[in-house]
């Protein structure tokens, strides 16, 4: 028996990019919010069909797995009312429409924003030009951009006022990054609608954290065992829970701050902390890890070599982390806990994804801050030369759209850092380090 209902809160959230985290974090976040009963969400995926499909058949109801190190809470999940593929552009810009939605959140991965290096959106991309010409002429859009600007073209069209995008992705600045490539896209394609959204739309900048893998066929037969339901789409998360967020919403929002999230004046020390130490702190262990022959952030941390590598690069990170040492002293230890529980089967393969799109996040900010400091940077330099490994074909195979160039590279440390890093690549001694890194991931 799966679980069902007929109807849901009313929807006054639209997500893109229904996945796994936005299924244990933001809509668990709504979920548990005092004011539930009134903010329902209609989810998108990217594009599959898939899950949207499994997920109306239960009526929008999924099981969260909370795995402790020892123990699984389990609950229904509620805050989905709606769950369509991200193909149904109609339902989409037909959401964005409503005045009563008041919020659109995103968990649509790093790469889905189409930035080029430096932040604008990537105007030179086949698909970022489809999209401009579509919404010049009322056509279908693909990407993430184009659909922002084609539902807020919608919403301004039908009078429904001002609302608040939420990027919920592991960006820095992730509001203002979401709020370039919206702008970049429509002055490109339709100027008077980049002026109704300066005046109504509001980018929030979050800080988002929650480790969730992709559920196993394990899990869902965990579900039905235990919970004498079954659940095709299932979704297991720790514990640990953390949402800080910075900005206006016009429209009004739901009372999250009352299960926990917290608003800030200024959520970049939160967002460096964690993209440095937790994401950076993946990266290394996804790469590294992978070429020492574990599959798991679980097994990587338990390996002893591993451990000394992490903790050689939070030294490192820590410097840019504008935070009390202290407070980064328990973030750590905490951090340890987290990697370590063995319940969660967090794979090196889904983390060591769009490596491209990461390594100039969670690394390069600490090695060009070392080495204009004049200092070694060997910490961030074996991550660079663990993902130089990785795209050899050591360890996890490569998943990454832009990945090919780097490939094409990869015989040369060099040339690799030339690409991700052109302003560092005259640095010879940089160059020499990351050679003799990668060949001792050999020896
Ligand atoms: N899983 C985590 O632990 C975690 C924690 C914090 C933040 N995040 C953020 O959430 C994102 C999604 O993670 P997830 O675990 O839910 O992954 P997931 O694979 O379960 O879901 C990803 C969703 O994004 C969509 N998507 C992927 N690429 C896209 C593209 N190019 N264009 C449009 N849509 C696209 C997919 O179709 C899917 O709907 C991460 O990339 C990260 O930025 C994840
Ligand atoms: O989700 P990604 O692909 O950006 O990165 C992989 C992990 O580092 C990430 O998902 C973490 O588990 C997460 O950011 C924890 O909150």
């Amino acid at each position: 028996m799966r679980p069902h209902r007929t109807a849901g809160p009313p929807v006054r959230i639209v997500h893109l990019g229904l996945g796994n985290f936005f299924r244990a974090h933001q809509a668990w976040y709504t979920a548990a919010a005092p004011d539930s009963a009134h903010w329902g969400i209609a989810a998108f995926t990217g594009r599959s069909r898939t899950l949207a499909e499994e997920l109306s058949a239960q009526g929008g109801l999924y099981t969260l797995v909370v795995r402790g190190p020892d123990h699984d809470e389990m609950a229904v999940q509620t805050a989905v009312s709606a769950a369509h593929p991200g193909t149904d552009l109609g339902s989409w810009c037909a959401y964005l429409a409503r005045p009563r939605v008041a919020v659109v959140t995103l968990t649509v991965t790093e790469a889905a924003y189409r930035r080029r290096t430096g932040g604008g959106l990537d105007l030179d991309d086949p698909d970022v030009r489809a999209d401009a010409d579509a919404i010049r002429r009322g056509g279908a859009v693909a990407t993430v951009p184009g659909r922002l600007v084609a539902g807020l073209a919608a919403r301004r069209a039908a009078g429904a006022g001002p609302l608040a995008v939420v990027s919920c992705d592991n960006l820095p600045g992730n509001g203002a990054a979401t709020a370039r490539v919206v702008h970049d896209l429509a002055a490109a394609a339709a100027p008077a609608l980049g002026e109704w959204i300066t005046a109504n739309v509001s980018f929030v900048t979050t800080m988002v954290d929650r480790i969730t893998p992709r559920t196993t066929a394990d899990d869902v037969r965990a579900v039905a065992r235990l919970t004498g339901r079954e659940d095709a789409v299932p979704v297991v998360t720790e514990p640990f829970t953390e949402w800080v967020l910075s900005g206006e919403f016009p429209a009004g929002r739901p009372a999250w701050d009352g299960a926990g999230a917290r608003f800030t004046g200024d959520v970049t020390p939160h967002e460096t902390r964690k993209l440095l130490l937790l994401n950076g702190g993946h990266s290394l262990l996804a790469y590294a890890g992978g070429a020492r022959g574990h599959d798991t952030i679980a097994a990587a941390i338990a390996d002893p070599v591993c451990r000394r590598w992490l903790d050689q690069w939070w030294d490192e990170a820590a410097r840019y982390v504008p935070l009390p040492a202290a407070d980064l002293a328990v973030y750590r230890r905490a951090l340890l806990d987290r990697f370590a529980n063995p319940r969660i089967r967090h794979t090196l393969a889904q983390i060591a994804a769009d490596g491209s799109q990461k390594l100039p996040i969670r690394v390069l900010p600490v090695l060009r801050g070392e080495r204009a400091g004049g200092r070694a940077a060997s910490g961030a330099v074996r991550v660079l030369a663990a993902w130089i490994q990785h795209l050899r074909g050591i360890g996890a195979p490569v998943d990454d759209a832009g990945a090919g160039p780097y490939r094409e590279r990869a015989r040369s440390a060099r040339d690799v850092l030339g690409l991700l890093a052109p302003d560092l690549s005259g640095d010879l001694e940089l160059v020499h380090a990351l050679d003799e890194a990668c060949v001792a991931f050999n020896g």
